[in-house]
């Protein structure tokens, strides 16, 4: 079976990683799954900046072909935040709790028709010795006053999809894997996925 190699430790991501691979035959290897010995500081400003450095930490150290993610909500009526700094939007350790109590306090009082939102996944691909390239998937929707559903990870909760009349968390994973940020992004990436998998 083919194997690519994703920069990421983020357990909801490589779970649909390997759902949306799978699709294709493609086995999926994460962080959780090699002995990278380094912690990937994000100092970007975009998440196309984010995903090259963890892309390109993992192929300058492999020598292999990497790809990585780096994705997060912007929120319109924020100016864009929690933008790049979603994992850590309520501060210090990555908690999704915190993150969406801080997004629903600062919303308060903001009505629906400006609670518009999107989630952005950038997808880098750095193969040693090439310039890297990146895709852009978005999914466009709403945040709610509350969280509703169980299933996907994040902010995902508090994500609410008009044409559904579902937050991402109601979704099963294969609705959510046809129509999220991810989904977007992995759908272009697999127009070049030969050159990713040699
Ligand atoms: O509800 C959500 N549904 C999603 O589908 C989704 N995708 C991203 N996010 C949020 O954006 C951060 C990414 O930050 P991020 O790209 O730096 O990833 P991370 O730090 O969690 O892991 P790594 O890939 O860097 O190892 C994540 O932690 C989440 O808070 C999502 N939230
Ligand atoms: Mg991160």
């Amino acid at each position: 079976m083919k194997t690519v190699i994703i920069a990421t430790e983020n357990k909801g991501k490589i779970k649909e990683f390997k759902e949306l691979f799978a699709e294709k035959g493609i086995e999926v290897q994460s962080l959780l799954d090699l002995s990278f010995p380094d912690e990937i500081e994000e100092t970007g400003s975009t998440f196309e900046e984010n995903a090259i450095i963890k892309a390109a930490a993992l192929a300058d150290y492999y020598q292999k072909p990497v790809i990585a993610d780096d994705s997060g909500l912007e929120i319109d009526a924020l100016d864009g935040e929690p933008g790049v700094y979603s994992a850590r939007y309520a501060g210090g350790a990555k908690n999704d709790d915190a993150n969406m109590e801080k997004v629903l306090e600062n919303l308060k009082g903001v009505e629906e028709s400006d609670r518009t939102a999107r989630f952005v996944c950038v997808i880098a691909v750095v193969i040693p010795g090439q310039n890297p390239f990146t895709y852009r998937g978005t999914c466009e929707g709403l945040i709610a006053n509350g969280k509703t559903g169980t299933n996907g990870f994040g902010y995902d909760p508090i994500f609410y999809l008009p044409e559904y009349k579902k937050t991402m968390a109601q979704l099963l994973s294969e609705e959510k894997n046809r129509i999220s940020h991810r989904a977007n992004a992995i759908k272009q990436l697999m127009t070049n996925i030969d050159e990713v998998i040699g």
